[in-house]
């Protein structure tokens, strides 16, 4: 499957040094990409720019009818789209599909809210005829995106920014950038416009430092990890440009000793596990009061261990192989790390290397303590560390002591005690009773060290947009 950069309409590229993707499930070539730098990303950018004028004076119903087309195509190329990001990524194929429904439903529901773009207008306090405000589109985006949801994290910028009226330069990682490429290539099928959407793949110091340079570029969204979010924060800095970022995460899940035992079990293995453990939301550390402690560990144990570990596209697979070795043996790290300090491991704790691919099998420790590695570095993979903690102020506490604030989750069938946890947790999103909070029309984001901005929700299209403040005289 030869892939290639999409700039102003034209699949170019096929003069470039290409770059293979890989499956991490059996270490198979399932495509290439071009290895592009500073002068492709360059094209896409005069592309973008060129073509902003056009787009950006299309009604939003104008607009909108060409995200329903791409919506409509991404359903009904559903299971195509789910089996490429399972080939090229690793999760399981139902999670896959899942991905392309979640993906989609950010393009359906953007495609409604550009219609709900408002302005206002404001009483004048003195001799004005009128003072109002007005929402332009900001104009070329630069979007760069991670791995760990191939396509999900492309559509919740692209469904937005072009709702907005803003035109689109994507940079997508160099392990799953074949469905990146496919979701453009829908773009295209949808009539989207020349020059409106662009790819380009390949370096990313380069791609990426030429978005972020770049004077025409007025926008950078960016989702990945806090390291790299801090370095292109200082380099937006040379042109002050705009930046939204979804940086990394390090959830708490706090279970207080009122809640339905059974469903915090599921809803910590739907958080814990759910891609692996590879995603920013994923319950990283898990609070369980003392009286629940052992019969809660027993459940999760229970549950826990029928999982599959396995190829993606293999019938039964829960989890996964790990994206690539430097992931696996981070996980190793802090599992062994928190043995050597004391925790117990009452589930899995190992993996295994298959054909130079890496899974890693569902892992509970308990008796962890606040200074071990895995509770305060984001672990991303299939590990659940249990502390035991006394007073709901105490979990609160523990919940908050870290540098990131994205998702965090309380399990408590009590309104007045989950309430308090509610607001006493510094987090962006709280699931209470729920493991698997994310949805298209709510506001994902962090506080903190886990970014800037919101993405879903109405939020989601503020980002896209600038304020123009207007006063009349008489
Ligand atoms: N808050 C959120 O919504 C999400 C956050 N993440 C975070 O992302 C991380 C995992 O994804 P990865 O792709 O491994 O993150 P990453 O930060 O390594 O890479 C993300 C993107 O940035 C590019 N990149 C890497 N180094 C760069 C540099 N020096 N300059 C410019 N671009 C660069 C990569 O090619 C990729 O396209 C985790 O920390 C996870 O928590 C992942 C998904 C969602
Ligand atoms: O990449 C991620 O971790 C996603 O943002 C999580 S979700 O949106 O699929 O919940």
């Amino acid at each position: 499957m030869e892939k290639f950069h999409y700039i102003n309409g034209d699949w170019v590229g096929q003069d470039l040094e290409k770059l293979e993707v890989n499956n991490p499930a059996t270490g198979d070539v399932v495509g290439t990409v071009p290895i592009g730098g500073k002068s492709e990303t360059k094209k896409a950018i005069d592309a973008a720019h060129k073509a902003f004028p056009e787009w950006s004076s299309l009604t939003a119903y104008e607009r909108s009818s060409y995200l329903k087309k791409l919506h409509s195509l991404m359903l009904e190329h559903e299971d195509e789209l789910a089996e490429l990001m399972t080939i090229e990524m690793g999760k399981p194929l139902h999670e896959s599909k899942g991905e392309v429904a979640y993906s989609a439903s950010f393009v359906e529901w953007f495609a409604e809210e550009g219609k709900r773009v408002y302005g206002r207008t404001i009483p004048p306090h003195k001799e004005k005829r009128m003072m109002e405000v007005r929402k332009q589109p900001v104009g070329v985006v630069g979007a760069i995106t991670p791995w760990n949801f191939p396509a999900a994290m492309i559509a919740r910028k692209l469904a937005p920014a072009l709702a907005a009226g803003c035109t689109f330069v994507v940079k997508p990682p160099s392990a799953t950038p074949l469905t990146a490429v496919r979701l453009v290539e829908l773009c295209e099928e949808a009539g989207i416009p020349k020059g409106v959407v662009n790819l380009v793949t390949g370096k990313s110091s380069e791609v990426a430092g030429e978005l972020m340079s770049n004077p025409h570029v007025r926008k950078i969204t960016f989702t990945g990890s806090t390291e790299v979010g801090k370095k292109l924060m200082e380099q937006s800095a040379e042109t002050v440009k705009n930046i939204s970022l979804e940086l990394g995460g390090h959830a708490p899940i706090i279970v207080l000793d009122d809640a339905d035992i059974d469903k915090a079990v599921d809803g910590v293995i739907a958080s814990k596990f759910r891609n692996g453990g590879q995603t920013c939301i994923c319950g990283n550390r898990v609070y369980v009061q003392e009286k629940i402690y052992d019969d809660f560990i027993s459940k999760f144990v229970n549950k826990a261990k029928e999982l599959q570990v396995g190829n993606g596209l293999e019938e039964g697979t829960d989890i996964g192989p790990m994206i690539d070795k430097d992931g696996y043996d981070k996980v190793e790290k802090h599992v062994q790390n928190a043995i050597s300090q004391g925790a117990e491991c009452v589930l899995g704790g190992e993996g295994y290397e298959e054909n130079g691919c890496y899974f890693y099998r569902p892992t509970i420790l308990k008796d962890v303590a606040p200074g071990m590695l895995i509770m305060n570095e984001e672990t991303f993979g299939p590990v659940a560390p249990i502390q035991k903690v006394s007073t709901d102020d105490e979990a609160i506490k523990f919940a908050n002591q870290t540098p990131f604030g994205l998702a965090a989750y309380v399990f408590s069938e009590s309104v007045r005690r989950g309430n308090h946890v509610v607001n006493g947790l510094d987090y962006g999103i709280v699931g209470w009773n729920d493991g698997v909070p994310s949805a298209a029309q709510a506001p994902f984001g962090g506080m903190k060290q886990s970014g800037i901005g919101r993405e879903g929700g109405h939020e989601g299209i503020e980002a896209y947009l600038e304020t123009k403040y207007v006063s009349i005289g008489l």
